[in-house]
């Protein structure tokens, strides 16, 4: 999908809702328990009935890959029953050499038809840039995150000096900023706002102007909306751009809204509350 075609979809149907998929079979709806495709079952009710209120999902791999064949036959199933129309995320934080990368960008893009997959940037530039290489499809790097873990790492004071050499004469400039921040400048270097996004915690409230200051015109994957207690309302007063500009993903706050057999029905209840609040904020933005 171009940025253009979600710009579309955002705008016609005025939300910038991401449902998560991140179905655990251990959570299912009791009718569905112990049914041999329970989980692909429950995936199709979901998306069904979240379909008109969302443009993404994002099928989080690690509850497939946790089950063996079984999930990896779920997770192509519901990735191939997810309509073109709406953009869909492989969460598999991945990220390795060059060659490696490289067949897991085959894996996602072209095994399966995701049109994006989130990656991992510690290992660096020749880590990321496979993903890239790829027409229409996008990466979506992990830029400060919504767990307590962020302050591990990405949270860093990275401030350094270089010496560098200008018309013979060696000069130390300084650049600053936290470890997340040199990973949103390096992004923009190796990809563009046309097949880069940026994660980017709605518990990082507090840091998005900063983030918004780097990135201007990339789009974000929010997640940490729901369960994790970020607010919707300040993420898209901070961090909303003319184009939108924001993936905003809930998971567990959706699928798991009822766990009767009316899951689907409070599903769609729930992705539609979040839409109505999205709408709003949209139709505030000066194009
Ligand atoms: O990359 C992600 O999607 C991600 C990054 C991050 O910083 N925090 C985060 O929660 N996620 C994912 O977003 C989803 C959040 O799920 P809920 O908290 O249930 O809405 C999970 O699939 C997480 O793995």
């Amino acid at each position: 999908m171009t940025r253009q075609q979600l710009i579309d979809q955002i705008f016609s149907k005025g939300t910038y809702l991401c449902v998560g998929l991140d179905t655990d079979p251990e959570k299912l709806p009791e009718h569905l328990k112990g049914r041999p495709d329970a989980v692909f079952e429950f995936n199709k009710a979901i998306i069904d009935a979240t379909l008109a209120y969302c443009v993404a999902y994002k099928i989080n791999t690690a509850f497939y890959e946790a089950q063996g064949l079984k999930g990896w036959d779920a997770m192509e199933r519901t990735v191939r029953y997810i309509p073109d129309t709406h953009f869909r995320i492989a969460d598999a934080k991945r990220g390795d050499i060059g060659n490696t990368s490289t067949q897991y960008a085959k894996a996602f893009f072209e095994a399966m038809p995701f049109d994006a997959i989130t990656v991992a940037p510690y290992m660096g530039a020749d880590s990321v840039l496979p993903f890239l290489e790829y027409e229409n499809k996008w990466t979506i790097l992990l830029g400060l995150t919504s767990n307590s873990g962020a302050r591990d790492f990405e949270l860093l004071d990275c401030s350094r000096s270089q010496d560098v050499l200008v018309d013979g004469v060696h000069t130390q400039p300084t650049e600053h900023g936290k470890l997340f921040e040199f990973v949103l400048r390096k992004g923009n270097e190796w990809g563009s706002a046309g097949n880069l996004m940026f994660v980017v915690g709605a518990t990082q409230a507090d840091a998005f102007a900063r983030i918004r200051e780097l990135t201007p015109d990339h789009f974000y994957l929010v997640p940490g909306v729901g369960a994790q207690g970020g607010s919707l309302k300040d993420i898209s007063e901070q961090a909303l751009n003319k184009d939108c500009g924001l993936l905003v993903n809930a998971s567990r706050a959706i699928i798991y809204a009822s766990e009767k057999e009316d899951f689907a029905q409070e599903a769609g209840a729930i992705a539609q509350q979040y839409a109505y609040e999205m709408k709003g904020y949209l139709a505030a933005l000066q194009r």
